[in-house]
């Protein structure tokens, strides 16, 4: 069963066509991981999924209706850095959060302490109850996209949109950020779309592959076709061969 559904979708911006005739059914639940060459429409496809912007022709469809245009309410998005709110305490992003759920209203009163005891327990889920007084600026980069990530999911969105989440950490922080959302993942069922430039980590975390490219290519006019989904890897049970072989590589013990 396709839970989100695209049909035809083109982007252009001015004369330029960014993405055209994309067609995908992903089912609820899936990770969806998005590869492509740098400028190929990915994080174009990704704030059509948020319906920040409606595409120039086609639909999207998430379980059967038309995206809503308020963030947060079926879908959070985290994006490479500056997510979270610089002004705000951690622990005031995490009500922040999932106020975003209640119609961006404020709590009051016993809804406010109610949603600040929620927001301790998330943080303290996540190893970051030490700060929830301090602010984002103090945290690491990876304590930052982990708040970012618990941020956007405070609101229970069905569908999580990451764009590059991991692109600016070091490996050990990228490492350590994947446990966490495979566990996120496998606790909430949540539907994710997540763009990377990196093969490996879109391979292991993701349950599809799929790759934006340009089918058709003018030579001199580089910006005459737009790109669409020209593969779509089933990356489950270990993915592609070459990953497969990858972990099957033997590396003999020094003698
Ligand atoms: N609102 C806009 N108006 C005009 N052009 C835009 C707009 N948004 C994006 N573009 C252009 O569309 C193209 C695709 O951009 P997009 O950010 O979606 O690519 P991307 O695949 O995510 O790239 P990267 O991997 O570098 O992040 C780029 O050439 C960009 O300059």
């Amino acid at each position: 069963m396709s839970f989100v559904t695209v049909r035809d979708l083109f982007q252009t911006y001015g004369s330029r066509p960014i993405i055209e005739r994309v067609n995908v059914d992903v089912a609820e639940g899936e990770f969806i991981s998005i590869v492509g060459a740098s400028g190929c429409g990915k994080s174009t496809f990704l704030r059509l999924l948020l319906a920040q912007e409606r595409p120039t022709r086609g639909e999207i469809r998430i379980d059967g209706a038309e995206p809503a245009r308020e963030p947060g309410l079926d879908r959070g998005i985290v994006f490479q850095r500056y997510s979270v709110f610089p002004h705000m305490t951690v622990r005031d992003n995490i009500v922040a959060g999932e106020s975003f759920r209640a119609g961006w209203g404020r709590f009051f009163g016993d809804a406010a302490r109610a949603a600040r005891d929620r927001a301790d327990e998330t943080l303290a889920r996540i190893g970051l109850d030490h700060v929830a007084d301090n602010y984002p600026a103090t945290l690491s980069g990876g304590m930052q996209q982990r708040l970012a990530i618990a941020q956007a999911l405070a609101a229970k969105p069905r569908v999580l949109l990451l764009d590059e989440p991991f692109g600016a950490l070091d490996p050990g922080t990228r490492l350590s950020m994947h446990g966490f959302l495979q566990d996120l993942r496998a606790e909430t069922g949540m539907t994710v779309f997540m763009v990377t430039h990196d093969l490996e980590e879109a391979f292991k975390l993701g349950d599809r592959v799929l790759v934006f490219d340009k089918p058709r290519w003018d030579p001199h006019d580089p910006s005459r076709y737009g790109a669409t989904i020209t593969y779509d890897f089933d990356a489950r049970d270990g993915g592609i061969p070459f990953q497969t072989l990858k972990e099957n590589i033997h590396v003999p013990e020094p003698h």
